[in-house]
């Protein structure tokens, strides 16, 4: 696929305890479901159909489903954003002083979002919703012109089409429409939907089915390989903030990673060219000799890791603190902060098998804060209620069991 958002090299927050049950909502589709079926050999008789809600979020909410998912799915749709990313003192904040971002034009990019106010380090400052939601089974079960005419129709039935129908096309192949020109005008059906989905959508679970979702507002805000913000999805998965990695000045782009954070440059242009953009993000525009010192210590920090794993079970544990400590300052130096939390992890395990409980336990509560503060372990009681213990099982599956870490390891 091309240029999709994936899940994968993303935030998200993993770590919550089980949910508490969502309120089923009743009936909430707004249009009758509109289905259509597989006729292909593999998948035949498979059934997708658009579900569409309009009185879900503020675009309303177009599902392309299967019924049995759909219905999966009503116990979903109440997932205010502000109540799965805010205290209601933070909400009351963000309402009181306003949104602090506008969506601009920025030159060579079309459009983007730049802060509006100062934002502070870890603050939630961008909500959204999901508008189309596309369980990836389809794009396989599907022919292209039935997925297309599927997103269309997901589309024609929101509130307001035309907050879709806006947003960026600029993937990729999207130019030249596979070099046939006039098709007939049924088979173009779609084909805007299906670049906007490719341009825009983040892979994502929503209401535990695996789905392209596209976020109309979030969908702004531009790439750079060393982002000032990142992207945390709900348990629901139908609801998606913005958060800061760092304070954000006035005027300041604010920009997510597309990518997993700590690849080095090569890598980077390879993935990114799905976009269809070449990066001018600040990273890939150092000096060449900055570039490969940062490309080597990205190398680095991902060879560590094996060897520190390897180093572990060997029973080698100075060593292993010792490359682990090393990753920590290269992490810091590549500002790579998400990956810090397992580096915590890994070297407070590490401490605790050498018998050094206070530096354990040290090493323990960094992985915790920066967990919080990064907005992994939920809000308010919620994020009270963690233990260091538990959080560390779950991270790394050691919460001082000593060498536990053999029978699950701790990056698997
Ligand atoms: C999810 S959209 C982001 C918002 C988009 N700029 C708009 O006008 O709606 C992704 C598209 O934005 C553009 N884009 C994102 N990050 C960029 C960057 N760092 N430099 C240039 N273009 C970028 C590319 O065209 C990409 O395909």
């Amino acid at each position: 696929t091309v240029g999709v958002l994936d899940i994968d090299n993303l935030l998200q927050p993993t770590l919550q305890p089980p949910s508490t049950p969502f309120a089923p909502t009743k009936d909430p589709w707004s249009h009758e479901p509109h289905c259509t079926k597989s006729t292909s050999l593999a998948t035949l008789g498979q059934k997708f159909c658009v579900y569409t809600t309009n009185t879900t979020g503020p675009h309303g909410l177009s599902l392309i489903f299967r019924p049995r998912s759909a219905t999966e799915a009503t116990q979903y749709l109440n997932d205010n954003p502000l109540h799965s990313f805010l205290t209601q003192k933070e909400a009351q904040r963000l309402y009181v002083r306003g949104q602090p971002w506008k969506i601009v034009d920025i030159p060579g990019k079309a459009k983007g979002v730049v802060a509006t106010r100062r934002i502070e380090q870890y603050e939630t400052f961008m909500l959204d919703q999901a508008a189309v939601v596309m369980d990836m089974d389809a794009e396989n079960a599907l022919d292209s012109a039935q997925n297309r005419r599927l997103l269309k129709r997901a589309v024609d039935q929101l509130r307001v089409p035309s907050r879709i129908r806006d947003l960026s096309a600029a993937h990729a192949g999207s130019e030249g429409s596979d070099g046939k020109e006039e098709e007939e005008e049924e088979e173009e059906e779609g084909r805007l939907e299906e670049s906007i989905m490719k341009t825009n959508a983040f892979g994502s679970t929503v209401a535990e089915v695996s789905t392209r979702a596209l976020y109309p507002l979030i969908s702004r805000v531009n790439h750079a390989c060393n982002p000032n913000s990142f992207v945390l999805f709900s348990r629901a998965g139908v609801s998606l903030a913005i958060k800061a990695y760092r304070a954000i000045e006035p005027g300041e782009e604010i920009t997510i990673s597309y990518l997993l954070l700590g690849l080095p440059s090569k890598q980077r242009a390879h993935l990114l060219s799905r976009w269809g953009f070449n990066c001018s993000c600040a990273l890939c525009t150092l000096p060449a000799d900055e570039r490969t010192a940062s490309d080597l210590r990205r190398t680095l920090i991902t060879r560590n890791e094996a060897k520190i794993l390897e180093l572990a079970e060997a029973y080698d544990l100075d060593a292993a603190i010792a490359l682990g400590e090393e990753s920590v300052e290269m992490i810091k130096e590549e500002q790579n902060w998400s990956l810090l939390t397992d580096e915590y992890a890994m070297l407070a395990m590490l401490w605790l098998e050498k018998g050094d409980r206070e530096t354990a336990e040290k090493y323990g509560k960094m992985t915790h804060r920066l967990l919080a503060d990064l907005g992994f372990l939920g809000v308010g009681e919620e994020r009270e209620s963690w233990r260091l213990e538990q959080v560390l099982e779950s991270i790394g599956g050691l919460g001082g069991k000593g060498v536990s870490w053999k029978k699950s390891p701790l990056r698997g």
